[in-house]
């Protein structure tokens, strides 16, 4: 029987089948290496599914049997693609199943922080509110502004297509290459980094994590960006510099921000964004809806049982491993 390690999440009805067909093992160590069972069981390992799980050299040096790794998510900056693909070994992701789903949740950050949401949710159940609001209690619109959207795929088209045809906003985006079909259809203007950081009101980063975009939002970006901007981070934690974003939200270079990613994951208790009243926080929930979960836990096993029916996995994120198998 193959020998299936999962890591952290796959949702259960998904682990349940996995489990009439193979010996399967579930671990969620936050340093995983240290654990005997886990170093034991990856020895024998056909396949590894799930989320977040740091797949480098040290970690692959104990796994000498593994055929893929397929991660429940559509990033996958927890992988080293060079060593993996070096090894033979095929790694998989979930893409387009949770893109609604993310887009959503980016709305949902750019309203709850421009119109105040959770802090006039805790302003109500305070039983503070006993008489009618001060300005200082007012939002700020959403609708008819400029979103600026830095990474236009296939989230950042959802996004665009909701603040467009929904709000009523104006976008302007940045990526590697411009998109014309994506200009057209929602009305888009192609800009330079700088020139989107100049001119948004709401500033949306939604790119992956690589080499390229760690860091790209620090300091210089951030006074760049109009004082009364709202920054909304749903990418990867490490794509901002933390500590140049808490400094521009406290000297007021920027008025608020809406982050549901975090350079360190949890988030740290000593953490200065906890304690700024500026600031919305979610815990990574891009994605975690019970319908787009379940959607991912499902593709990433498909891509999982493919790869070790010889098959090629829907979503092969190193199609080099294929080609030199064939
Ligand atoms: N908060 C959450 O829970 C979630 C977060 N995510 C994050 O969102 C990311 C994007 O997902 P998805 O939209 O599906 O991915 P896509 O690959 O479809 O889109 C990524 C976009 O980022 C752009 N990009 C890449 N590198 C750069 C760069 N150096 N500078 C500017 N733009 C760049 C790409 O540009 P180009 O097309 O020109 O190459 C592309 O437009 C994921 O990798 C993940 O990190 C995803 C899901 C949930
Ligand atoms: O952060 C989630 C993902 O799918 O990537």
């Amino acid at each position: 029987m193959k020998k299936i390690l999962v890591y952290q999440r796959l949702e259960r009805p998904v682990l349940q089948e996995l489990q009439i067909k193979y010996d399967v093992r579930f671990f969620n160590d936050p340093n995983p290496l240290s654990n005997r069972e886990f170093v034991s069981f990856l020895q024998e390992a056909d396949g590894i599914i799930g989320l977040e799980l740091e797949v480098n050299k040290t970690l692959l040096d104990h796994a000498p049997n593994l055929k893929v790794v397929s991660n429940v998510s559509v990033g996958y900056n927890n992988l080293d693609i060079e060593e993996l693909t070096k090894r033979n070994i095929m790694a998989t992701n979930t893409p387009g199943v949770l893109t609604d789903t993310v887009a959503d949740m980016a709305m949902g950050l750019m309203l709850a922080v421009a119109r105040r949401i959770p802090e006039l949710d805790q302003f109500v159940k305070s039983r503070q509110w006993t008489q009618s609001l001060t300005e200082e209690q007012y939002g700020t619109d959403v609708h008819h502004k400029v979103l600026g959207i830095i990474g236009m795929g296939r989230i950042g088209q959802a996004i665009a297509q909701r603040a467009r045809f929904g709000f009523d906003m104006e976008i302007l985006y940045h990526s590697r290459t411009p998109k014309p079909e994506a200009e057209a259809k929602y009305d888009a203007t192609y800009c330079t980094l700088d020139e989107l950081l100049q001119q948004s009101d709401f500033v949306c980063l939604i790119t992956p994590l690589t080499k390229e975009t760690e860091g790209m939002i620090g300091k210089r970006e951030f006074q760049l960006m109009k004082p009364s901007a709202i920054f909304i981070n749903a990418s990867r934690g490490k794509t901002v510099v933390e500590s140049d974003l808490i400094a521009a939200l406290k000297e007021g270079q920027i008025k608020a921000a809406g982050l549901d990613v975090f350079t360190k994951e949890p988030i740290e208790p000593d953490n200065e964004l906890l304690d700024l009243p500026n600031v919305v926080t979610l815990p990574h929930i891009g994605s975690s809806t019970y319908e787009t979960e379940l959607a991912m836990s499902r593709l990433a096993a498909e891509n999982l049982e493919a790869a070790l029916n010889g098959q090629r996995p829907k979503n092969l994120i190193n199609p080099s491993v294929w080609e030199t198998a064939k």
